[in-house]
């Protein structure tokens, strides 16, 4: 294996030998706290555009199974690993990590002093990253942010026959979880692709709508604020992750970029009207600013225990609400499960009463 570096905006260099694709890569360096579920942080195509850390030292050693991938392909830039297991040991196990990154086209570095990587993005912040044979790199040469959404998200509409309540789901780049969520409860399922309009959501005639996930900054959708807030007036709506940030921007409040986000399988949030605290999976950057709530328009349902940023938003109108974490899990605990099945219920309930403004 050849050997490779990582090459931080700031100048520190990480020495390691390439696995995976080979290619070099530029992407915003992220870390992860998982101590499971490899395979399917790098399905999930929220990461687009990211190269992951993972905090845990061994990766690999339970293989890559036939079920477990959260999208069609991996959309990161790349992952940094410690110690990478190249002899897997589990019953599903089909391929190796290190396979699974080569097939897929997204390179590596292992044997990576992961620990001081993520002590210093802890202390300088998230930053941009290059992945390569050789030292260093050009960043201001490199540098261009595409729209990740664009390449995430579905092109045409797909169906999902079942007999319960009709949700479409606006990709942003959602998570399979979510698709299975859904139809587990008996949901009949369009996933619609991001730029779908109020007027052609309401020709599918559904009586829910779920906002997913997706990578990048919300604000990328700007335009797109005045679509959102319409649908969500029409259709009972849940936002998760991206959804709930673009839900809260659609009605004014503002977003800001944590110093290095939150990514990972335990991060504890308060449900605020039981004092309850949940574990929680999370991913991501963004957070909707507190000042920049109107706390005439949403009451807000859920807290970060560890920093108190907002964790989840409900209209104090209209059917919406929203949550930062992924009550899908996958990977990750899934204490908030009910929230998905608590919407389906909720919409199934409100179709048979007519929702009052539909
Ligand atoms: N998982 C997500 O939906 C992430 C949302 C957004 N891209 C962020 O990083 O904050």
């Amino acid at each position: 294996m050849a050997q490779g570096y990582l090459t931080l905006e700031t100048g520190e260099v990480f020495e390691g030998v390439l696995i995976g694709a080979e290619k070099d890569s530029l992407g915003e360096v992220v870390f992860n706290t998982s101590m499971t579920g490899y395979q399917e942080i790098i399905t999930d195509p929220s990461y687009a555009g990211q190269i992951i850390t993972f905090c845990y030292p061994i990766i690999g050693n339970y293989g890559v199974n036939a079920v477990d991938d959260e999208s069609i392909a991996p959309a990161l830039s790349g992952v940094v690993i410690g110690d990478l297991c190249e002899t897997p040991s589990h019953f599903q196990s089909i391929e190796k990590f290190s396979e699974k990154l080569k097939s897929a086209g997204v390179p590596g570095i292992a044997g990576v002093d992961t620990r001081l990587l993520v002590k210093t993005i802890r202390s300088r912040g998230t930053v941009k990253g290059y992945l390569s044979k050789t030292k260093g790199t050009d960043f201001a040469a490199q540098d261009q942010t595409p729209f990740w959404i664009e390449k995430v998200s579905v092109q045409n509409p797909q169906f999902f026959q079942n007999n319960g309540p009709h949700v479409v789901l606006v990709d942003f780049g959602y998570k399979k979880s979510i698709l299975t969520a859904l139809l587990n409860e008996n949901c009949a399922v369009t996933i619609v692709p991001f730029n779908t309009t109020f007027e052609k959501i309401k020709s599918l005639n559904p009586d829910g709508v779920l906002f997913s996930n997706g990578p990048g900054d919300p604000m990328a959708l700007q335009k797109w604020f005045p679509e959102i807030k319409k649908i969500s007036q029409y259709y009972p709506t849940l936002g998760i992750c991206l959804g709930h940030q673009l839900i809260a921007l659609a009605y004014g409040a503002k977003t800001e970029k944590l110093a290095y986000g939150h990514r990972g399988g335990n991060h504890p949030v308060k449900e605020i009207t039981t004092g309850k605290v949940k574990i929680t999976a999370q991913n991501h950057s963004y957070v909707v600013m507190d000042e920049s709530i109107d706390g005439k328009v949403f009451d807000v349902t859920y807290r970060n225990i560890n920093d108190r940023s907002i964790e989840g938003l409900k209209h104090k109108h209209y059917p919406v609400q929203t949550v930062q974490f992924h009550p899908e899990a996958h990977p990750g605990p899934s204490d908030t499960e009910y929230i998905l099945t608590g919407f389906v219920k909720q919409i199934a309930a409100l179709g048979e009463t007519q929702y009052a403004v539909k």
